[in-house]
């Protein structure tokens, strides 16, 4: 599997923007954080826009029965109007399961409008990191549906040692090029985008193969950004001991959105944005209409 890692969309030369098969876009902080919660609460769809005033138009235009309900943020801070901020917590079953969710944020947002060039597009989060990197392995196997199920780790952060095996008897093959998208925040590219870009490259080598050493296995990281988010992942594993959802939450706290959600208030955030692995769900965007994102 070839993987091409753009660290914000605005860092991206020319060569790296032509149609991608797949694609995954991150924004920890909170967007893709907040969608997938809300999918995993039973939100029917997501459907992303740019501006505020998109969002109305779109809730003007929907069946009265079946009204959406408006997410989002400026400035961290809920819309005024808006029925949800951006704050993961706010998504609950009692609150979202069965409603359609039109949601508007400043970074988020953007990089699924930038990244839209993909047949498939996921959202990919620290809670969801396992799940997508499996929805990956399946959605870009070669051969049988046997073949193509995929080989679950659940702990994200578990080093893979030199006598570390893959579970199941026979690797799964893959092909094609995979590209990740990390939002960044106002067009520059933020440590917490990267380390999650970085865990998903980790995961998916784990997932798809037998060796430890990254350079041997089957990812070909075909742009020096991945080899940068997976160097930053590891170094957060190994020196700044991030060992499970806690040491993940505060080393959130070091990086640029991290230091805006303690300034903004949103401290707390950063719990809910450093679980890993709490859902299965995956945000998939619908083939149909796609600024809606739907349960993969
Ligand atoms: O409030 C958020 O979660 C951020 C705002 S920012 O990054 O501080 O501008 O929006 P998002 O689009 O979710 O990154």
């Amino acid at each position: 599997m070839q993987i091409e890692t753009w660290l914000c969309p605005s860092a991206v030369a020319d060569h790296e923007r032509s149609r991608a098969r797949v694609c995954v876009v991150i924004d920890v902080l909170r967007a893709t954080t907040v969608i997938t919660t809300a999918i995993a609460a039973g939100a029917r769809s997501v459907t992303t826009c740019l501006d505020i005033e998109q969002a109305w138009e779109i809730k003007r235009n929907a069946d009265p029965d079946n009204s959406p309900l408006l997410c989002g943020e400026r400035a961290c801070r809920p819309i005024e109007g808006f029925d949800y901020g951006n704050s993961p917590s706010e998504y609950s079953p009692a609150g979202v399961s069965g409603r359609e969710l039109v949601m508007t944020t400043t970074n988020g947002t953007r990089a699924i409008e930038a990244a839209s060039d993909c047949d498939v597009m996921m959202l990919a989060c620290f809670a969801n990191l396992s799940a997508v990197a499996d929805a990956i392995i399946s959605e870009m196997s070669v051969g049988s549906e046997s073949s193509a199920a995929p080989n679950r780790q659940s702990d994200a952060t578990e080093q893979a040692g030199p006598t570390e095996q893959m579970a199941g008897s026979e690797p799964v093959q893959t092909s094609g090029r995979l590209r990740i998208v990390c939002a960044g925040t106002d067009g520059a590219v933020t440590g917490e985008d990267v380390l999650l870009a970085g865990a998903l490259i980790a995961v998916c080598h784990r997932k798809l193969s037998d060796t430890a050493r990254f350079y041997e296995g089957p990812i070909d990281l075909v742009n020096d950004s991945g080899a940068i988010a997976l160097a930053a992942w590891q170094h957060c594993i190994t020196h700044d001991k991030v060992v499970d959802s806690d040491s993940l939450a505060r080393r959130l706290a070091m990086t640029d959105g991290g230091r805006n959600m303690v300034a903004a208030g949103y401290e707390q955030d950063l719990v809910d944005c450093g679980s890993i692995d709490v859902f299965d769900s995956v945000p998939q965007r619908d083939r149909v209409s796609p600024a809606r994102f739907v349960l993969r």
